[in-house]
């Protein structure tokens, strides 16, 4: 069903319409809301980049990337023909503003033929440095006076550190209020993530264990395969500290420790996640992050027998790179609830398998009554399982039903796995594609606000004016692995490990029973 905050229609502008985002993502995330209805008939897309082209190449370009991209790949001719007709492509370079008057005429033409009440969503899938610039000729060009609405969906990564991050945003909101302005995090969009506030706020049996009393530690893992691949210029200026950990991980760090909210409203549901970032525990020296932090940078190695290179040796790298492509810390939350929890994160590159997992370590029951020799008691565990696979994973602590009844019961470790994705399949929607949904309905609950990104980055700012005195701590780990040696002594230190994440067989599990519930 169409929503019926999109009944005045509205038009998408891509900036950066030629770009691999739009093809890959963007493209693809539009078709699907088409294809399921969601954004009906009264819409239009108006594709921008310098590079000329007619509207029939633009045309050409979508249906290549819902080919090769999209959820849904079959379209008969019908379908496509329709959905085709709303798109239209410009030539503009985003520098010239009598361009962007030119954008305004050609607007209102296909707001009029699309019968469209003048919203309209500026997705700028650019480069950072020209977020101003394009703030600002919307304004002089006039596209911002219309008796709709108007919203900026901006991509990551927003600023290199604080500074640069203010100046951003002051860039754009001389233009865009800030309940106009939509910053992607795509991990926001991922089921499993949305998931957790679902998990923890509807159960009986969770938030009362959600705390410093019963928990030990709480693990999140977002792992890759993947190296650098074309992205070795930007990367080099990133690494992982800021493509991966003042972001996603920061922001699925909030989830997991923010008090429930006053209600289910945006404003209340951020204003509990800047507390927690406020709450985070700043480091206060270069040893102090040395000894909670651990970097690494791949090199080469092999994975299923194929060799793969170093990080040094990618396109783009520079051949002496110290950038980081592995991070592991241990962070704590100093407020009531979370006093004394280390949390420790951790992402990387070329690792051994791709997986985002966050789990939830609780402490061990207090009297060891089934202590035995036979008996292996595990501490229980809660896995949120985020990508690839979807789930809910719980480990507990059973009597093996096998054992001889000797007077002494046999306790096993065993495992509940509830397999979203073996029920739903991988068709779920993507985060792209539920994130353009919430902007266009103007929901902007998984967008990070200014206050949000604005303490990310002071935290951030701390480690990466530690690391830039002297790259001494700069530890090596061979593609394929999981990451350096000190990043297991990180929990080693503390009588913890890492659990296993999915793609890793764990152990100690005697039994897991499994299913999608249905
Ligand atoms: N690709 C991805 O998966 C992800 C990308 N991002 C972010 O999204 C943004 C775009 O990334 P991506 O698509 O990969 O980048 P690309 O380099 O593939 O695309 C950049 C786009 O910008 C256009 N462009 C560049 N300069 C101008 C200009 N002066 N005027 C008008 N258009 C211009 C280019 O078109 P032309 O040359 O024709 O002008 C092209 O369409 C970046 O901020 C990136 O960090 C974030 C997360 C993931
Ligand atoms: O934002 C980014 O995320 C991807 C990982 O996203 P996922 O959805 O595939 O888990 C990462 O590869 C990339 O470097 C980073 O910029």
């Amino acid at each position: 069903m169409v929503n019926e905050n999109l009944n005045g229609g509205a038009v998408f502008f891509i900036f950066g319409a030629t770009g691999d985002l739009a093809k890959r993502k963007l493209f693809p995330a539009i078709f699907s809301l088409y294809r399921e209805r969601k954004i009906g008939e009264k819409f239009a897309v108006i594709g921008l980049a310098r590079r000329p082209k007619t509207n029939e190449q633009f045309r050409d370009d979508v249906y290549r990337s819902i080919q090769e991209f999209a959820r849904y790949k079959k379209i008969d001719d019908v379908e496509w023909t329709a959905f085709a007709e709303h798109f239209t492509y410009m030539s503009l370079d985003i520098n010239n503003l009598e361009g962007f008057r030119q954008l305004n005429e050609l607007t209102q033409q296909v707001e009029a033929r699309f019968n469209i009440a003048g919203n309209r969503l500026f997705y700028l899938a650019l480069a950072p440095e020209h977020f101003g610039t394009v703030a600002e000729h919307l304004k002089a060009g006039g596209l911002l006076e219309t008796d709709g609405w108007h919203r900026l969906v901006i991509e990551k990564p927003f600023g290199y550190d604080q500074h640069s991050a203010a100046v951003l945003n002051e860039e754009i909101t001389s233009v865009f209020k800030e309940d106009e302005i939509y910053r992607i995090d795509h991990y926001l969009g991922k089921e499993m993530v949305q998931n957790i506030e679902v998990l923890r706020f509807s159960n009986a049996l969770f938030e009362p264990l959600w705390n410093n009393k019963y928990i030990a530690n709480v693990q999140i893992t977002m792992s890759e395969t993947v190296g650098v691949e074309e992205r070795g210029a930007y990367y080099e200026k990133s690494g992982a500290l800021r493509d991966m950990v003042q972001n996603h991980m920061l922001q699925m760090l909030t989830m997991i420790a923010m008090e429930p909210p006053s209600r289910l409203h945006p404003e209340a549901i951020r204003d509990e996640k800047v507390k927690v970032l406020r709450s985070l525990r700043r480091f206060q020296s270069r040893e102090d992050v040395l000894k909670h932090v651990v970097r690494g940078q791949y090199t080469a190695g092999t994975k299923d027998g194929k060799a793969m290179p170093a990080y040094r040796e990618e396109p783009g790298v520079n051949p002496a790179s110290v950038t980081d492509t592995f991070f592991a810390a241990k962070l704590y939350v100093d407020n009531f609830r979370w006093a004394g929890v280390p949390f420790y994160i951790r992402t990387g590159k070329r690792l051994a398998t791709k997986s985002t997992e966050v789990v939830i370590e609780f402490k061990n029951v207090p009297e060891r009554m089934y202590f035995a020799e036979k008996n292996r008691l595990e501490p229980n565990l809660l896995v949120i399982r985020v990508n690839p696979m979807e789930g809910i994973y719980f480990k507990m602590n059973a009597k093996n039903p096998e054992s001889n009844n000797d007077g002494q019961p046999e306790v096993i470790p065993v495992a509940v796995d509830f397999c979203q994705s073996c029920r739903v399949g991988y068709n779920t929607p993507e985060a792209y594609e539920r994130l353009l949904y919430d902007a266009v309905r103007g929901d902007s609950t998984y967008f990070t606000r200014w206050d949000e990104v604005s303490l990310a980055w002071q935290f951030i700012d701390r480690i990466a004016e530690a690391w830039n005195e002297d790259s001494s701590d700069l530890t090596y780990y061979p593609a394929g692995s999981w990451g350096p040696e000190e990043s297991h002594q990180l929990l080693a230190r503390d009588g913890f490990k890492w659990w296993p994440v999915q793609g890793q067989e764990d152990d100690a599990v005697i039994w897991t029973v499994s299913g999608s519930g249905i």
